[in-house]
């Protein structure tokens, strides 16, 4: 059997070739099994069969590989990331599935918006305008404005090629007024736009723009108008990298291309027939065409998605029976969830990144407690304040694996000025997609970037919370977590610790091996026939065993992880 592809040494033999192949023809890739990609590959994958090329992105590839031929359901996915091209994607290893690529493709819809919206090649100068909501159910989760306005520059400045050149707070009383604000303030805001230079996009930091104003926004200053949910969809198509991905990317923008029709329906109906033969269609056949034919997207799409929800229960259904217990590792974006696993797996194919939604498939990384148990951690997508529900909905699906998981690990920047709030608005919204009550209950809370804070007084602050201090990055208090994932899953999950007396000849031993977490081994004082065994087995593992070899001497069990 060929050893699996060790990732950075795949990345250095590749680097040169891929970056070259992806500037040029993606599509010579397809030749899987083609001479000259075996041959390119073969110093790594040996004579594995690639089953299929199945992601080629600008900087990254993914591929499907069997190791032997015998080998039909344990393919793998692996990817690699050529360093030197300008629009690293960040893929990484994940599972992906086959999908119908026209469902990805938004072409059709071109006409409901400028191409240009989503996505301009060439980037935007942003004038950000942070509206302060005072009161009212729109009042936003972080503490204050100011904190806002840097959230929204960080989302704007995490696009490529996209820049702040001006940026503004003002308050807001009513949010649902025509032009959001009242004449005085919308008047001042147009001059500034107009004053400051080359502006070419404005980003109002609000959840969702009503689809009227933002066709006044448009109309009065003459360039685009993004808000958090197209910012946010802006940021996912930019990132998404897996076909799921993807396709939940593009379930994501139905609301948006919806929104933007009924908006041209209202504008046209404003305007009578001349705004409808404007639009090239017989009146309100073309809208009803056109929301039919996104309509179909959306089941399309909705269809394909349940699909890869069947094929990820089964690779579910195949880690449980394995009996690794999974660890959900869940945050606010950029709070340090991808560095963690990183650190707690070793696993250094792993990119954490210094950007508002680094990760956007979920992943999931083997790794080893401290009792030698094996245990999946989940790397998941980062949550944020104020955005709408619609956005979170369609990554529902990612998530499922976070509603699967026997321990939830909720990693928080303890560094970030708004860290109580980001706390706040994790808690919210796991509780908002239904997870379940004993879950919620054993959170593990990590403070992370501990060696960011200086100020004393931070530190007590947090000294009497349950909050676990780490770095993630400097490798302190891992130990400490990895006793407290133990403990849990010990305690929630029907794992126990067993001290077994069993033969010393004979297939016990290797057995508990391959069927449960073996921590010990000694002989016995007294009798050399026997072996004292510390074992951590379910107890459906522990049915098997007393099938398989009947009832040990000694089956003590403890709950406590010792
Ligand atoms: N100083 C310091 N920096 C850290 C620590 N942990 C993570 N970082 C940095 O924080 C940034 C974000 O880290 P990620 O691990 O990508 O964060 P994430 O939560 O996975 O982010 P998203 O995937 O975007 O939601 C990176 O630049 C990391 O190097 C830490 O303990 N200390
Ligand atoms: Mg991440």
């Amino acid at each position: 059997m060929n050893p699996l592809p060790c990732q950075p040494c795949l990345r250095r033999l590749l680097k040169l070739w891929v970056s070259v192949q992806l500037k040029g023809n993606f599509h010579t890739l397809r030749g899987v099994n083609s001479p000259a990609l075996k041959t390119r590959l073969h110093p790594v994958i040996g004579t594995s069969q690639i089953v299929r090329v199945i992601g080629i992105a600008p900087g990254c590839l993914k591929l499907v590989c069997r190791r032997t031929p015998a080998e039909t359901s344990r393919s793998f996915t692996t990817s690699l990331t050529a360093n030197s091209h300008s629009e690293d994607t960040g893929c990484e290893t994940g599972e992906d599935f086959e999908v119908d690529e026209s469902l990805l493709g938004d072409k059709k819809y071109g006409e409901l918006y400028t191409s240009s919206y989503l996505l301009p090649t060439g980037g935007h100068r942003v004038f950000v305008l942070q509206p302060d909501v005072k009161w009212g159910p729109k009042k936003a989760s972080l503490t204050t404005a100011k904190l806002q306005l840097s959230e929204a520059c960080a989302l704007v400045e995490s696009l490529p090629k996209w820049t702040v050149v001006e940026k503004a707070v003002y308050t807001l009383k009513n949010p649902d007024k025509k032009y959001l604000y009242g004449k005085g303030n919308f008047a001042e805001i147009t001059q500034r736009i107009k004053r400051a230079r080359a502006v070419t996009a404005v980003f109002v930091s609000t959840d969702m723009l009503s689809s009227a104003q933002l066709a006044t926004m448009q109309q009065k200053w003459k360039i685009p108008v993004y808000d958090r949910y197209t910012m946010v969809l802006q940021i996912f198509k930019v990132r998404a990298c897996t076909k799921e991905a993807k396709l939940q990317v593009a379930l994501a923008e139905v609301p948006f291309y919806r929104s933007r029709l009924r908006g041209m329906h209202d504008h046209s109906l404003d305007k009578q027939a001349g705004g409808l033969a404007a639009l090239g269609g017989a009146g309100h056949t073309f809208f009803e065409q056109r929301q039919r034919m996104l309509q179909e997207k959306e089941l399309k799409i909705r269809k394909a998605l349940a699909e890869i929800k069947s094929q990820r229960e089964l690779l579910r259904k195949g880690r449980r029976k394995l009996q690794f217990p999974v660890i959900a590792v869940v945050g606010y974006t950029n709070a340090g969830k991808t560095s963690l696993i990183k650190a707690m797996t070793g696993d250094e194919d792993m990119q954490p990144r210094d950007q508002l939604f680094a990760t956007l498939d979920v992943t999931a990384h083997a790794g080893t407690l401290p009792s030698l148990m094996k245990v999946i951690y989940v790397d998941t997508v980062g949550f944020i304040s104020d955005i709408p529900t619609s956005l979170i909905d369609a990554f529902i699906a990612t998530l499922e694996d976070v509603l699967n998981a026997d321990v939830i690990v909720h990693v928080r920047d303890i560094s970030h000025p708004d860290t109580s709030a980001q706390k706040v608005n994790v808690l919210h919204t796991l509780q908002e997609l239904g997870l379940p009550q004993h879950l919620l209950d054993n959170i593990i809370e990590v403070c992370n970037k501990a060696d960011l804070l200086s100020s004393p007084d931070k530190l007590a602050e947090e000294e009497d919370s349950e909050c676990l201090k780490i770095s993630a990055t400097a490798g302190t208090g891992l130990q400490t977590l990895a006793a407290r994932v133990e403990e849990t899953i010990m305690d929630h999950t029907d794992r126990s610790l067993r001290h077994l007396r069993i033969p010393s000849s004979g297939q016990h031993l290797s057995w508990l091996y391959k069927e449960a977490t073996v921590r010990s081994v000694k002989s016995h004082d007294h009798d050399t026939e026997s072996l004292l065994v510390e074992t951590v087995m379910t107890e459906a593992a522990y049915a098997k065993f007393l099938r398989r070899f009947g009832q040990p001497k000694n089956g003590r069990r403890s709950n406590k992880n010792q």
